[in-house]
Parts: C-alpha cells; structure tokens; sequence
C-alpha cells in the first residue's frame, strides 16, 4: 500500500493556507513547518509565494535556514513558488542586501524580473510532464530564471510576449520550482505532480 506524504508548507510568511488546500487535494496530508522539530517530521515541503527577503529573515529568526539547508543536501524533496523559487535558487540577482536562500538548485533568479514591467499577469505556459493542456498561470511581481546548470531540467518557458522565452519552471532531482502560483487557480497539477515526487521518493528511501 502506498503510504500518504506528510507535505510541510514552510509558514513563515506568504499564501501557506492555499498550498496547504492545492496539497490535500493532490491526496497529501499536510505540516504547517515553523520550527526545525516540524521540518524533520515532514517528507517533502513547499515554500509558498509571499517575499523572499521577509521569508529569509524569518528563517534566520527561527533557526531555519541551517536545517532547511541540511534536509535539502541530504535529498529531503522541495517546491518553491515565486518567493520560494528565489528560495530555492543557488544564486540570485536583485537580491537585498544580504539577502540569502537555502538553495539547492543550480541556476540563477532575477528577483521582480517581470515586475519591472508589469506587476502581476497571467499567461498559459506548456508544462514538460503535466498534460497536453497548457498551464494557465498566475505571474505576481515574479522572478525568472535567468539560467541554469547542466543538471537542471527546464519544465516552462513563456511563451509569447515581450517575455517569451524565459524559464519559468524548473526541476533538479527532486527540487523543483516555479515562477507562478499554481495554488491559486483550482488547476492542482502542479500540485499532483509534486506530490507524485514526494511518494516515490519515500518509497525509494
Ligand atoms: N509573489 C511572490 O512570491 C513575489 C516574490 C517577491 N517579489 C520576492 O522577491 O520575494
């Protein structure tokens, strides 16, 4: 029988409550994580939209950044959203001063990217792995990611306008990340597609 994953959702800051929702409908059960005793009890953890500089100076606050670090490296599955990607990116541009992730994906976020010109906006992007149907995505005050590493797969691109072609969806291993909201639409394949990884992964361990 295939056990149920206990999904956190890093709760410092940012829309946890919707991920949470999106979770259980992807047939996870799910943590708020606050506390590194919360993180160790969790098979994979989503870090939600919100701000990433907030977010990292909470989870300096709480002692989180070490232990998020740590169950990272050592293959703990993770899904970043927006301020979450920046999260979860190796390097980033248009940081804080200061400001630093967790990181874990070898590539390069431009923070605000698309804010410069727009704040928020929606466009339909083709998603590698999730159905034929393109993904209707929600962009809000959104990073892009300016460029990866050879072992990162690129799972989105934009596709038309002035931002056509920038990455906007990623995965390594068994970290992935996106640019937009996918817990705001009602359409959860991101969702399931994340919780897919995090049951295989516990079956593998
Ligand atoms: N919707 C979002 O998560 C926005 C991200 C925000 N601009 C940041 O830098 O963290």
């Amino acid at each position: 029988m295939t056990a149920v994953p206990t999904i956190g959702v890093l709760a410092l800051q940012g829309d946890v409550r919707e991920h949470a929702r999106a979770l259980e409908a992807a047939g996870a059960r799910t943590l708020a994580v606050r506390r590194p005793d919360e993180l160790e009890r969790v098979d994979g953890l989503v870090l939600p939209g919100g701000e990433s500089t907030t977010m990292w100076r909470l989870a300096r606050s709480f002692e989180l950044l070490g232990p998020l670090r740590k169950r990272i490296e050592a293959g703990m599955p993770a899904y970043g959203s927006c301020a979450g990607m920046i999260m979860l990116a190796d390097r980033i541009r248009d940081g804080a001063a200061g400001q630093e992730t967790a990181g874990g994906i070898d590539m390069t976020v431009r923070r605000n990217a698309f804010g410069r010109q727009v704040d928020s906006f929606e466009a339909d992007v083709p998603l590698t792995g999730m159905g034929d149907t393109p993904y209707h995505a929600v962009f809000i005050r959104a990073p892009w990611v300016e460029s990866v590493g050879a072992a990162v797969e690129i799972l989105g691109r934009a596709e038309s306008g002035q931002n056509a072609g920038r990455i906007v969806a990623v995965r390594q291993g068994r970290l992935m990340a996106t640019a937009f909201h996918p817990e705001l639409t009602g359409d959860f394949r991101v969702h399931h597609y994340f919780a897919d990884l995090v049951r295989r992964t516990t079956e593998e361990d």
